[in-house]
């Protein structure tokens, strides 16, 4: 249904939030974000977002300043690090003459790629549908000619009430199939329950380790990367932590911020895993400038799903980056409150092991005597 990127895109790149805090770090971000998506930056236009001219969202200074770089690196793409309103993509469509795309179309686009099962597919094909319904009014008649790349997809305004109900369609036909899917895990989930397994879900910012952390765990081979998003579907397996403790643990997708709604809803499925886990492993790349917002936005993504009030163990990844040493924090009560290893060295994987352990234990008593 969609025309899937070609690979070798050039674009320019869009950030004005010049001044905010973090703003380095979240360009940073931006531009690895772009790259995931296996496009070019080619050049980044830096400003602050204009309030006289909500329209174009850049004023039109900016917007010429953008259409210069256009033309000077010959671009098709520019890629704002935004949310942009269908009308805001037209208008700074037909100013610089080029495919405008905003960051929740770069997004999709990069999990579009990624997803590698069935029902990891189903989910980012309705995201995707669920976010251009709402583009649909705008013409696309301007860039008809055009082709490839990522976020085009260009039916004419003739095609317009055609492609709805098309959309509508399909759109019924995937909720169906994921429902199946739904209930095919709820079935397993129930087993599980039924048998009293303990169960872990690993989360945390993308990037962070946690598929690291879930091999070098489980000496199995999970999808790792030094990419965003490099892992889309759960993937669980039982894990023995001693003689007498085993878990059922998951690898699950990563989180960002500006996490588009449309995705997290429809990763509903995935994060199944997480809302009925025990506890989780909330994994946190110690070193990332950025990782206090990190674990807010996880914590975010998390409340959005129901899976606020799981108990969380801290995870602080990347000792080795920093030659830190591998610890078990704990709190005044003597409670964990956060391990610090090293995922891919599997320092300190000894003492996760025993803190899960721990929090196990905690967990039955709580059940126990309520
Ligand atoms: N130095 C160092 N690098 C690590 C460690 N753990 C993971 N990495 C690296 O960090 C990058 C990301 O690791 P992944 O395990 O794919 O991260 P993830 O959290 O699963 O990422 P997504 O699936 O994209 O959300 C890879 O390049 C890893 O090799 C660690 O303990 N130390
Ligand atoms: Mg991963």
């Amino acid at each position: 249904m969609f025309e899937r990127h070609q690979g070798g895109d050039t674009a320019i790149l869009v950030c004005l939030d010049f001044g905010e805090p973090d703003y380095r770090d979240g360009l940073e971000e931006f531009v690895q974000l772009v790259q995931s998506a296996g496009v070019d930056p080619q050049a980044v236009i830096e400003g602050k977002r204009s309030r006289p001219d909500p329209a174009y969202f850049a004023g039109t200074g900016k917007v010429e300043e953008i259409a210069a770089a256009v033309r000077a690196n010959d671009v098709p793409l520019v890629i704002f690090n935004h949310l942009l309103s269908p009308a805001q993509e037209r208008n700074l469509e037909r100013a610089l003459s080029c495919r405008v795309i905003d960051r929740t179309t770069l997004i999709l686009d990069i999990f579009a790629q990624r997803a590698r099962t069935a029902e990891g597919k189903l989910q980012v094909e309705l995201a995707q549908l669920a976010h251009i319904q709402t583009r649909l009014v705008r013409g696309w008649t301007h860039l008809e000619r055009q082709k490839g790349g990522i976020g085009l997809r260009g039916p004419g305004e003739t095609q317009l009430e055609t492609d709805r109900r098309l959309i509508g369609a399909r759109v019924k036909r995937l909720k169906d199939q994921l429902a199946t899917v739904q209930r095919q895990r709820a079935t397993q989930r129930r087993a599980r329950e039924r048998s009293g397994q303990f169960t872990i879900s690993i989360v945390g910012y993308t990037n962070a380790g946690k598929s690291t952390l879930f091999n070098t765990l489980n000496k199995a081979k999970s999808y790792t990367a030094d990419q965003l998003f490099a892992t889309l579907d759960t993937t669980s397996r039982k894990l023995f932590l001693d003689e007498t403790h085993s878990v059922v643990i998951s690898d699950t997708v990563g989180f960002i911020r500006q996490l588009p709604h449309t995705l997290v809803a429809a990763f509903r499925a995935t994060l199944e895993e997480t809302i009925h886990a025990d506890l989780l492993l909330h994994v946190v790349d110690i070193n990332h400038p950025l990782r206090d917002m990190q674990i807010g936005e996880v914590n975010k993504v998390l409340t959005e799903i129901g899976a606020e009030r799981i108990t969380q163990l801290m995870v602080w990844n990347k000792i080795d980056l920093k030659g830190l040493p591998a610890d078990v924090e704990r709190d005044e009560y003597g409670r964990i409150r956060a391990v610090r290893v090293s995922a891919i060295n599997a320092e300190g994987l000894d003492l996760l092991r025993g803190a899960m352990v721990e929090a196990m234990s905690k967990n039955t008593e709580e059940n126990t005597n309520p």
